[in-house]
């Protein structure tokens, strides 16, 4: 019989997202990245199949061979010495484009659920190589807990205790910003990023007041040059009682809210989609690593 694996992945935002001027040889910025699982979640299917296939729910604008999910088989295989004869489909809640990092987190429960159909452990360095090479983000889902990672944004420094915080998305109705797109207009923009130790103390001591109090992004000003509506929401999301905090996640467009319960998460979801027109969720980080399989 043939055999299937299935990965539930969440999406990821950016406590502190602070991007360097200097690039790595492949043109890549240094970036020092604290990210959060939250539950909103993509699953990825993979069964064994006379050959790759790859599928999306919905479907994609890009040929299915121009995806993360179809790179992540090709290099691991590779990398293995393995046949990618694997059909895979993906069903995506996480909006594209959205800074939540929608499209890695396809590609790494990609690389977990190959990494139990061919036998290795998801944190073989082999593994951990192959999501480096599909993007920045990918590592982060091969394990997806609080974590800092430094390097582009994707070599785990260190990992934080677990926890369930009250969690707002909002994103404008727009189409979203391209990643490349920000990093270009960060370049246009120049900036030097302030310090994460503040913040991993807080997330070390799982103090939540006292993280709340150092959100960073120093890619915001990009997003909000690209999609003026990146603003609007920030300014909207600061002004609500019950937020503790907000931010912009990653390169946008979307922005997330740290809330003081799940009622003031859930009510400013429900008016950012109703009053306001936008997209929004009312959710939680993901406090067990073990409640996502
Ligand atoms: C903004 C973040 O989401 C924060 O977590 C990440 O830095 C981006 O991660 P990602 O979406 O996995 O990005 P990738 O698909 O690897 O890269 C897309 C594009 O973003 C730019 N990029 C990305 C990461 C990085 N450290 N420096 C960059 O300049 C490059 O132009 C690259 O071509
Ligand atoms: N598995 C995938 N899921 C979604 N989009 C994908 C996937 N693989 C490739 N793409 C393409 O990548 C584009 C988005 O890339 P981009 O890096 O800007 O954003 P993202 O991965 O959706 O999220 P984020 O803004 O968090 O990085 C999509 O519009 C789509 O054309």
């Amino acid at each position: 019989m043939a055999r299937r694996e299935v990965v539930t992945i969440p999406c990821k935002i950016n406590l502190h997202l602070g991007i360097h001027g200097e690039k790595d040889a492949r043109g890549y910025h240094r970036v020092d990245s604290v990210m959060v699982p939250v539950a909103l979640f993509d699953t990825v299917v993979v069964e064994e199949a006379p050959s790759l296939c790859v599928a999306h729910e919905p479907a994609l604008e890009v040929l299915s061979e121009k995806t993360t999910v179809w790179k992540a088989t090709t290099l691991l295989a590779k990398e293995l010495g393995v046949e990618p004869a694997v059909r895979i489909s993906v069903t995506a809640r996480i909006p594209e484009r959205a800074g939540l990092g929608g499209s890695s987190a396809d590609a790494g429960a990609t690389l977990r659920a190959l990494a139990r159909l061919w036998g290795v452990n998801a944190l073989d360095a082999r593994v951990v190589g192959v999501a480096r090479r599909v993007g920045a983000d990918v590592a982060f889902f091969l394990q997806p807990v609080p974590s800092l990672y430094l390097g582009a944004g994707d070599v785990l420094e260190e990992a934080f205790p677990s926890f369930e915080a009250p969690i707002a998305l909002v994103m404008p109705a727009t189409n979203g910003i391209s990643t490349q797109a920000a990093y270009d207009e960060f370049d246009r923009m120049g900036s030097e990023p302030m310090g994460y130790e503040d913040l991993c103390a807080a997330l070390r001591a799982s103090d939540m007041r006292g993280a709340a109090a150092h959100l960073y992004n120093n890619l915001a000003p990009a997003a909000s040059s690209l999609c003026g509506e990146v603003a609007r929401v920030q300014e909207w999301l600061h002004d609500q009682p019950g937020v503790r905090a907000s931010q912009v996640t990653g390169s946008g467009s979307c922005s997330f809210a740290l809330c003081e319960n799940t009622e003031d998460a859930e009510r400013i979801a429900h008016v950012a989609a109703e009053e306001c027109g936008w997209r929004a969720w009312a959710t939680m980080s993901v406090g067990s690593p073990g409640k996502i399989c």
